[in-house]
């Protein structure tokens, strides 16, 4: 027998070379399968000949573990495969394990630790129709802001069933959700027809298992630091409907990317700015977008990567707490914005004349300040900014807006014992040199608003700066509301962060928002501010419906 598999070993090896494909290896061990009776002890040490190789599959087949690394490789009969059986089993895992190529297998179990599978001896084998498999399509890997489509196989009919879904931050903070099904007469379950019938959410919504993951660290916020990594998430199909309890089904490992194929990423030390530059495929000129996050600083590139593949030139401008930036500041001089501005203007792949802006929380009361002050922004999207200077003065040459006063005795306490500050700043109508004047722009203006921003008063400053463009005759601003939304409206299936730490405050704060509301919103957003930068920064036009 050892003599057999040795051979098979070699001739496998010659068949494969030293090719670094997966996809071929496999099809190659598939073929000896079906053509030469292979057994199932020699594919599985064949199989496991391909982690030797380097390849990112890694096959345990050991008694003492009892289980595969290769998710919903076994499926209840590793015995089986340890006796030698030839196995038809095996040709499916390969078929299932070829449309693997892209995951990192080795990492398993780096999550929640999976529900063992219960292996009591030979007779545990599953019976066929429970062989239960997990598809996705894309398979393998997608980009952070595509749908995914989730669907379970070979389930018995009406089977009920959990399905899980995990993932780890770059600081090892663990985010899940989970959401019961029942599989439909013919033991399918297909997450874009089937509802959840409760956990983390409830009703027809296949990207639940994403929106609805809360983090396991309290006031924690979903963050992606690196975006030429992604987030490995695990999608795992459990019996029944205890999410902790149910004998493990099947389960994949699907990579969430933040770069499309041919985004390049450019880190920029120019003169005084630090930012990182992301352009699309293609030698362009694109139009030219400034990305800017809010209070906390650093230099957050995800929003910007991702904006990249849609077709944009996006600079993710970093403003504090990066690099040689200050770590800290208590005023915001607009030359340094002026520079990050000429900077991108200039760029040979950036389409003029304009460029757009794109802010959230205090990085829209910059980008505000920005188009009020700054020549050459033709466009800009507001996410939940202020319209009133907040904290720091704003200098601009010999100019500044002052900040709003703080009036800490408005601050409230939920009855969780969270700060909800959203009504401390006094009203910039009140404070009319707090108002950032907007009324000089000649820039396009797009609002988008959480209405349950608890921040601040984020509808009341977009309505407020809407009247008095208007009252200046210049271009009234599309304004977008979307109600049960809160302050921190992110790209696609990001989680709520309801509650977080707050830098400004230094505690935590409510954010606001309700987990399936924000969802939709952070959906319809991304679209919208699409659509406006293509129609006013001369790329492609059209419009979509706001879902809302
Ligand atoms: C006296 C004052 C009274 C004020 C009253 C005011 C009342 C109302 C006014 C409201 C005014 C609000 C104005 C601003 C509104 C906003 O802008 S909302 C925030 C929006 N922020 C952003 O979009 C940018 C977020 N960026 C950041 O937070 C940081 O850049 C960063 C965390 C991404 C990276 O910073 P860095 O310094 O590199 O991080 P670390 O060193 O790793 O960690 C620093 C601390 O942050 C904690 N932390 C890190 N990651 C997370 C996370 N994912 N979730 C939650 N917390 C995180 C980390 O633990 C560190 O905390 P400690 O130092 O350990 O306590």
């Amino acid at each position: 027998m050892w003599l057999q598999s040795y051979c098979w070993r070699k001739k496998l090896c010659h068949l494969l070379g030293d090719t670094p494909d997966l996809t071929r290896r496999l099809f190659w061990i598939q073929r000896a399968v079906r053509l030469f009776s292979f057994s199932s002890t020699m594919a599985s040490q064949a199989l496991a000949s391909l982690s030797e190789g380097g390849s990112q599959i890694s096959l345990s087949t050991s008694g003492e573990h009892g289980r595969s690394s290769i998710p919903g490789f076994f499926l209840g009969d590793v015995q089986g495969l340890k006796s030698g059986r030839k196995m038809g089993a095996l040709s499916l895992a390969v078929l299932r394990a070829r449309g693997l190529h892209q995951w990192t297998l080795k990492s398993w179990g780096r999550f929640s630790d999976p529900p063992q599978l219960r292996l009591s001896g030979p007779s545990t084998r599953a019976p066929v129709r429970t062989a239960a498999t997990l598809s996705l399509e894309p398979a393998g890997r997608s980009l952070w802001d595509e749908p995914l489509r989730i669907a379970v196989h070979r389930l018995a009919p009406r089977q009920p069933v959990t399905l899980r879904a995990a993932l780890r931050d770059e600081k090892g903070a663990l985010f899940r959700a989970h959401a019961r099904y029942r599989a439909d007469a013919a033991g399918r379950l297909d997450l874009q027809r089937a509802p959840a019938l409760g956990g983390s959410f409830a009703g027809l919504e296949p990207m639940g298992l994403l929106w609805a993951m809360q983090p396991d660290r309290p006031f924690w916020r979903l963050l992606k630091r690196d975006v030429q990594t992604p987030f490995v998430v695990e999608l795992e199909v459990l019996d029944g409907h205890e999410p902790d309890q149910g004998k493990l089904l099947a389960s994949a490992v699907h990579e969430r990317h933040f770069l499309a194929p041919g985004v390049r990423r450019v880190p920029v030390r120019e003169g005084r700015v630090r930012a990182t530059l992301f352009l699309p495929p293609g030698p362009g000129p694109f139009p030219g977008i400034v990305d800017l996050f809010g209070a906390g600083g650093g230099l957050l590139e995800y929003r910007a990567s991702l904006l990249a593949g849609k077709g944009f030139a996006v600079m993710a401008l970093a403003y504090y707490n990066y690099d040689d930036l200050p770590k800290h500041t208590d005023v915001f001089h607009l030359e340094y914005f002026e520079e990050a501005v000429n900077y991108l203007l200039c760029h040979p792949q950036v389409k003029g004349p304009g460029i757009g802006l794109l802010g959230t929380s205090k990085g829209g009361e910059i980008s505000l300040a920005m188009a009020s002050f700054l020549k050459g922004i033709s466009a800009a999207v507001i996410i939940n900014g202020s319209v009133a200077a907040v904290r720091a003065p704003i200098y601009y040459k010999d100019e500044s807006v002052p900040p709003v006063p703080v009036m800490r005795n408005r601050m409230k306490m939920t009855k969780d014992g969270i700060m909800d500050v959203m009504d401390a700043l006094k009203s910039p109508l009140e404070e009319p040199k707090s108002f950032i004047p907007v009324e000089r722009s000649d820039t396009t203006f797009l609002f988008l608003v959480g209405q349950d921003d608890h921040n601040w008063q984020s509808e009341f400053y977009a309505s407020e700066a809407s009247k008095r463009l208007q009252a200046h005759g210049k271009q009234k601003p599309q304004v977008i509301c979307y109600p049960e939304a809160g302050h921190y409206i992110e790209v696609p299936y990001f989680p709520l962060c309801k509650t977080g730490w707050h830098n400004l405050v230094g505690a935590p704060i409510l954010y606001g928002g309700e987990p399936r509301a924000h969802a939709m919103a952070q959906l319809d957003a991304w679209k919208q501010l699409q659509i406006f930068f293509h129609k006013h920064l001369g790329g492609k036009e059209g419009t979509i419906a706001a879902k809302l």
